[in-house]
């Protein structure tokens, strides 16, 4: 069972629910337990990639921990690819979509068990745009829901700032006439979602098989664009019965080339990340990432 000694924290202080009172406690536990821990703040988005290569290469620390949501945890995870220090999680988002995919729960005391004790995995990454995305590429109604998102909303209600642009994606019309290339074969969706575990938007299953230590992107169609067909959707997925819909196209995926319509808005792992055309692929890369002791997928 690993001891680590030294962790180095890289916090998102705007991340989602700000829950500075679990970052100190999961602190204090790590320098009860004789832990010497640093901590940097990010400045800006992109910034954690930065600072956790650069901490990944001064070499002092035993793991370096994103403490935020998922995309910080995306980003830390960008500059850590191909390091041999392991990347381990506070999670401090909205959504906090990996920690569900761990079955870590908000708690202090598990947390810091894991930073200290958990064993690290390798963990199987996609790629979107040659960069690395560990949980989901959501193209359509989830991409236009999370660029639209207003910060200013997002820092007052988290979670009330995606149902508010949820409902005016849906108001608008949630199709999109998406052309795609999967593994070689043309096809066409109103809402695609390439998923890389098993969530999706927080402690939804969309992908009952999916598996977060194992390689292996499953890509999601959503065929029809109508609004009732969206509000049927989102039902489906609240109860983890997507694959039951005879209208959703469930298929494994090497690459996807995503075409049409360009300019259609792009999430990964729940950030806002550019418009289509983008291709998303299949790592080859692993990351090591920190897991609760006796983690099962
Ligand atoms: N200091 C900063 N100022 C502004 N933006 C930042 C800063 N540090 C990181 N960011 C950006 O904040 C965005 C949101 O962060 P993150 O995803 O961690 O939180 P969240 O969106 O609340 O959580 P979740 O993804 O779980 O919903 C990221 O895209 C990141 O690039």
């Amino acid at each position: 069972m690993p001891l680590r000694r030294a962790f180095h924290i890289i916090l998102n202080p705007i991340a989602g629910a700000r829950r500075s009172a679990l970052l100190n406690a999961v602190v204090e536990r790590l320098k009860k337990g004789g832990a010497e821990v640093t901590v940097e703040l990010t400045e800006r988005p992109g910034h954690a990639t930065e600072l956790a290569r650069r901490a990944a290469e001064r070499g002092r620390a035993d793991v370096i921990v994103a403490a935020g949501g998922d995309g910080t945890i995306n980003e830390v995870a960008r500059g850590l690819l191909g390091q041999g220090v392991p990347l381990a999680i506070i999670p401090l988002g909205t959504a906090n979509v990996l920690a569900i995919e761990l079955s870590l729960r908000p708690r202090a005391a598990e947390i810091a068990d894991m930073l200290l004790t958990g064993p690290a995995h390798l963990v199987g990454t996609g790629l979107v745009g040659g960069e690395i995305f560990l949980l989901m590429v959501g193209i359509g109604f989830d991409g236009v829901v999370v660029h639209d998102i207003n910060p200013t909303l997002k820092k007052l209600s988290g979670k009330g700032a995606f149902v508010w642009a949820g409902i005016k994606a849906w108001a608008k019309g949630p199709g999109h006439d998406i052309r795609l290339i999967a593994d070689g074969r043309e096809k066409r969706a109103q809402w695609a979602v390439v998923v890389n575990g098993r969530y999706f938007a927080g402690p939804y299953v969309l992908s009952r098989e999916g598996d977060i230590s194992q390689p292996g992107l499953m890509l999601y169609l959503f065929r029809n664009g109508g609004r009732l067909a969206l509000i049927r959707y989102l039902i489906a997925l609240g109860l983890g019965r997507v694959a039951k819909l005879p209208d959703v196209e469930i298929l494994p995926v090497r690459q996807v080339r995503f075409l049409e319509p360009e300019g259609l808005a792009v999430e990964v792992d729940g950030d806002a990340r550019g418009a289509l055309p983008q291709t998303v692929e299949q790592g080859t890369r692993f990351l090591r990432l920190v897991v609760p002791s006796g983690w099962k997928a």
